[in-house]
């Protein structure tokens, strides 16, 4: 594991903003090191010019454990982070963007899961089946963010979601993954997903199950 993985944070996060998927101070991004702890994203920074003062390291319950600059508050988001990294211990990243498309798509449906393609791109999320019926996880978004976090804490704690990501509605995708890098992979993985849902309604090619 990565003693400090700040500067892939703030790679992934340079890139994502340059995709459109962390605009202004949108989305957050977090690690672990090896005494669990997590270093995340401070509220409200531009997520196209961080440094390394910009984040925040925090323990698995939430208390501040380094802070480089006093104004710096964790992200407003760090309850998610905190309910996916106790609920897969294997899970070593978390990132969260907010595209357009991730917002499109959430809409497209009314109800807990969103019906992904068969297509190949799937594998790189764990599926390895010849035409896959699997979904995401789709939540409300509600203003009191611990709301949000206590909602995937009990459904997760009975339902193993099919791909490691879940959508929250009108909002963007939350992945985990083993390191950083497998991290960047996946946003790069479901937002192509996200692309080509749109893509096939406008063309009128139906997948679902
Ligand atoms: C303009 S982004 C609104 C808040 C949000 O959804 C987000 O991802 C960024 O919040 P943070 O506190 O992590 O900067
Ligand atoms: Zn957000």
């Amino acid at each position: 594991m990565n003693t400090d993985p700040r500067q892939s944070l703030i790679h992934a996060s340079r890139q994502f903003h340059q995709l459109g998927w962390m605009a202004g101070t949108a989305g957050n991004l977090s690690a672990k090191i090896a005494d669990n702890s997590f270093w995340i994203t401070a509220s409200g920074k531009q997520k196209g010019k961080l440094v390394a003062e910009d984040f925040v390291r925090i323990s698995l319950t939430g208390e501040v454990l380094e802070n480089p600059s006093p104004q710096n508050k964790p992200s407003a988001e760090t309850s998610i982070h905190q309910a996916i990294y106790s609920l897969f211990p294997e899970a070593n990243a978390c990132y969260h963007v907010h595209s357009v498309e991730a917002k499109l798509v959430s809409n497209f449906i009314d109800h807990e899961q969103l019906p992904l393609p068969p297509i190949e791109m799937l594998k790189g999320l764990g599926i390895w089946e010849e035409n896959p019926k699997v979904y995401m996880p789709v939540f409300e978004n509600y203003l009191e963010v611990p709301r949000i976090a206590e909602a995937i804490v009990q459904r997760f704690k009975t339902t193993i979601p099919d791909v490691p990501a879940l959508l929250i509605r009108n909002h963007g995708v939350t992945v985990w993954a083993s390191s950083p890098e497998a991290a960047e992979n996946h946003v790069e993985l479901a937002e192509y997903i996200f692309r080509y849902i749109v893509a096939a309604r406008q063309a009128g090619l139906k997948f679902h199950h």
